[in-house]
């Protein structure tokens, strides 16, 4: 562990100076494609502007004989796009992969200034991010780079989540982490086949009532609720991310199809802290857009409370519920969320800002 006196000097020379701060930069849609299947590939230029990032994926669902393919096939889309507002970032192949130096050698020396965050794999430990950080400033020192690529780590090995804590504190290239719940539930010996989502058979029952003749009806109708696999895990994983000043995610919800269990999927690691999510199959972007969005109504809310409660001290009554210190604090949350959202989706900006108009005319009486 470096000491706190030099956490961020460069670790090359000529290397950019790390950030100080990781920029809340919108990424409700962390959008994969495969950069090898020349069909999917095509719609990429055309996707700019329509979600917050652009992920091109080189590792998983990439078939071993297209790596290769996969990873030209991007330098290529990378070199002839403008991105605009989009981010750009790629998922490298694990760091035990054949390919993970290929990886990191191409795309930093030929894209480098295109690629906002690379994406790492099955991350066990900070020493895998201490690995990447000296190897990326490295490569940025070699081809004069003046930002540094930022750094994500994928959540999907048992050893990885017992260290979540240590590898969001890694380096100052951390810029987030993504839950990888096919992996994960694979290493962990979870009994779910399923990519992300729930499980019928997680579940809690309602207490058996007794019968006419005074015995427990263990099998009468007794209520069902069916329970979130994931809470633990990404509950943990918020709490390293904010704790480090970095962005947590949800991942891939492989269920294509049901596009309401993905929705709920999305919404409760939008309520417990994520700040975006994966997206597979064009389908899922507006669902991410949506959920990872605040609604215009909780956004006047919070204006109402942040307006209502001026310096941000002290009780007052908003719609007949006490607001203070602590409430004012969750109300500025979404009213920074929703400003910076303003900044890249004019759509939801004209949304924000009739709400802002209407939360603070409110709190002034009128
Ligand atoms: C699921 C698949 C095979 C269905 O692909 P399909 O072609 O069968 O679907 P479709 O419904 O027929 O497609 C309709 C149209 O959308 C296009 N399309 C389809 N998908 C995309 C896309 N992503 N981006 C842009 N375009 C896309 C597709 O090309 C087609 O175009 P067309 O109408 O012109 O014919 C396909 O969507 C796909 O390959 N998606 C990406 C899968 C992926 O990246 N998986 C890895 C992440 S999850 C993971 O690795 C786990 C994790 C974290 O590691 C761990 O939990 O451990
Ligand atoms: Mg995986």
């Amino acid at each position: 562990m470096r000491s706190a006196k030099d956490f961020f000097t460069p670790l090359a020379v000529g290397a950019p100076a790390p950030l100080r701060e990781i920029p809340a930069r919108p990424s409700r849609a962390i959008h994969f494609f495969d950069p090898s299947n020349a069909k999917m590939a095509a719609k990429i230029p055309g996707m700019v502007g329509t979600v917050d990032v652009l992920l091109g994926n080189l590792e998983d669902a990439v078939k071993a004989e297209n790596k290769e393919k996969a990873r030209l096939g991007l330098v290529e889309i990378a070199k002839n796009t403008d991105f605009g507002p989009t981010q750009l970032w790629s998922r490298l192949n694990a760091l035990d992969s054949p390919w993970f130096l290929d990886d990191i050698t191409t795309l930093v020396t030929e894209i480098g200034d295109k690629l906002d965050v690379v994406m790492i794999p099955k991350v066990q430990g900070a020493e895998d991010i201490h690995y990447v950080d000296r190897l990326l400033a490295q490569l940025e020192a070699k081809v004069g780079l003046q930002r540094p690529v930022l750094v994500h780590a994928i959540l999907e090995t048992a050893r990885g989540m017992a260290n979540v804590e240590k590898i969001a504190g890694a380096s100052p290239r951390m810029q987030g982490i993504s839950l990888g719940p096919a992996d994960l539930a694979a290493d962990r010996r979870m009994k779910t086949t399923r990519v992300g989502g729930g499980h019928p058979g997680y579940l809690v029952r309602a207490d058996a009532t007794k019968n006419d003749a005074g015995e427990y009806d263990i099998h009468g109708d007794r209520a069902v609720f069916q329970q979130d696999l994931w809470h633990y895990t990404i509950a943990r994983q918020v709490d390293a991310c904010a704790m480090h000043g970095i962005y947590a995610y949800y991942g891939p919800y492989g269920d294509i199809t049901d596009v309401v269990g993905c929705e709920d999927q999305f919404r409760n690691a939008f309520l417990l802290g994520c700040v975006g999510t994966w997206t597979l199959h064009p389908k899922q972007i507006d669902i991410a857009r949506r959920v990872f969005s605040p609604d215009p109504a909780e956004v006047e809310h919070a204006w109402h409370v942040v307006t209502a409660m001026g310096d941000g001290t002290g009780a007052v009554m908003v719609d007949g519920k006490m607001e203070d210190d602590a409430s004012c604090k969750q109300c500025q949350v979404v009213v920074d969320l929703a400003e910076a959202l303003s900044e890249t989706d004019p759509e939801l900006g004209e949304q924000y800002a009739e709400a802002k108009k209407a939360g603070i005319a409110k709190a002034e009486g009128k």
